[in-house]
């Protein structure tokens, strides 16, 4: 079990399990639209296996029981996201009521529970029909994702707890432009340039646009990750250092300054939008809250053959993940005191934190993994960092992008072919130390 007790973290701070709508709904039915991942995954070599997320955990049909989990573990909130694409199937115009029923249940569901609900509004399902137009690299994506925002206000604002606009803009951004990892797959700097600063713009006009509309408690998610030198000679310290400006600073100083990072801004400069810098009071429109989803640190070493930008991870010697990532909970209390202290003092939430498995194997390393973590959120607390909650990834095992259904990062086991949920030992941790007490219905 962890070694924290619930109370050591502040009578009001929150415990919550987060999801997204295209790794557990499954449910391509009733309207929905496609999606980018819809035809992403459905392409040859983007997706371990060319699995897709067209039936995910059932979580369209199976809901209830998936609530049920959360209260029964005694958790506060629910992470979730709404999936654009079955709220307006082409991203503009006709809403799709069975979509609008569906999200209307489910949040009405998790309130008869006593879960409060944190809305994502976009985690990186864009509507097929607004690639068709040119997606992230269309300036007009900040009109329709506004208007998408402020539909999601008009139907369900009333009972949300909070409202994020965006999950990972780098990841929206850089991942899915620069490095072609997720959808829509492009390898191109100006491409990364133009959705780098799109995928803020629109952030910010959907912000105006909820507050114009009595939006309260807006807020947005970034991933950080601590980057290092592979070594400490200074072009290797310097390649941490860039990494630091294309993965952290650019959202950190375009959201909270108002200026986008000019150690990256060289490499973009060519390629970024005319008059960006006009929309930056935009882009740093004042937020109430912000989320931060930390997973692990990075080694970096100068790469000069790698053109745009010169650097490369490298392997670390620190224990991994099954999905490779080095566990170094240290990382979560410097990004959240360096957040804290440099850039912002609204509330913090830890959006994301967590640790894939491969199948079958409930690892053990994973009460470890969390207790570390929940003793960095509350490290950074003692040093100043007002971190009001913590949201553990993920509920449900679930389709993990380009890595298909093989990494695991569910506090409850998904059987695919029967959709049988079991809760992991993991989970069991949170219910102990979230209700004193192990149980289930
Ligand atoms: O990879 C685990 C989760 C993923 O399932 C969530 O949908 C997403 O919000 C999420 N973000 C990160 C951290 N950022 C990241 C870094 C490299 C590749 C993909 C995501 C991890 N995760």
């Amino acid at each position: 079990m962890f070694s924290h007790k619930r109370a050591d973290f502040g009578e009001d701070f929150l415990f919550g399990a987060a999801t997204a709508a295209y790794q557990i709904e499954g449910g391509q039915t009733d309207g929905r639209g496609s999606s980018i991942w819809d035809t992403f995954s459905t392409t040859p070599g983007n997706v371990h296996n060319s699995e897709t997320g067209k039936f995910a955990c059932d979580h369209y049909n199976r809901w209830p029981e998936d609530l049920d989990l959360l209260a029964d573990g005694g958790f506060d909130a629910y992470r979730f996201s709404f999936a654009w694409p079955r709220l307006i199937p082409e991203g503009v115009g006709q809403v799709n009521q069975k979509g609008v029923d569906f999200y209307d249940r489910l949040i009405d569901g998790m309130l008869e529970r006593g879960l409060k609900p944190f809305a994502t509004l976009y985690h990186w399902d864009l509507p097929s029909a607004l690639q068709d137009k040119g997606g992230w690299l269309n300036r007009d994506i900040a009109d329709w994702f506004a208007d998408y925002a402020v539909m999601v206000h008009k139907n369900f604002g009333d009972r949300l707890e909070t409202t994020a606009t965006i999950n990972e803009p780098w990841c929206v951004a850089f991942l899915s432009h620069m490095l072609g990892v997720h959808a829509p797959g492009y390898r191109d700097i100006r491409a990364a340039a133009r959705a780098s600063h799109h995928v803020l713009l629109a952030h910010g006009t959907a912000i105006n646009a909820l507050r114009a509309e009595g939006g309260k408690n807006l807020g947005i998610v970034c991933n950080f990750e601590v980057a290092q030198g592979a070594t400490g000679k200074p072009e290797d310290m310097g390649a941490a250092r860039l990494w630091d400006g294309i993965f952290n600073r650019w959202y950190l100083d375009g959201l909270f300054k108002g200026k986008y990072p000019s150690d990256v801004l060289a490499h973009f400069a060519p390629h970024m939008p005319d008059d960006f810098a006009d929309d930056m009071a935009v882009v740093s429109t004042p937020i109430d809250w912000f989320g931060v989803n930390y997973y692990t640190r990075g080694l970096y070493e100068h790469a000069p053959e790698r053109g745009a930008f010169p650097l490369r991870k490298v392997d670390g010697p620190l224990e991994k993940t099954a999905i490779g990532w080095e566990i170094f909970p240290e990382g979560l209390e410097e990004i959240l005191t360096r957040i804290s202290a440099d850039y912002t003092d609204i509330p913090l939430y830890v959006t994301e934190n967590g640790m894939a498995e491969i199948e079958g194997t409930d690892d053990p390393r994973r009460i470890a993994y969390y207790n570390g973590h929940l003793g960095a959120v509350l490290a950074a607390q003692k040093r100043g960092a007002d971190v009001r909650g913590y949201f553990g990834w993920s509920l449900l095992d679930n389709y993990e992008w380009a890595e298909g259904y093989d990494k695991r990062f569910g506090l409850v086991h998904v059987d695919y072919k029967t959709q049988k949920r079991t809760p992991k030992s993991s989970y069991r941790a949170f219910q102990s130390l979230l209700t004193g007490a192990n149980r289930s219905r």
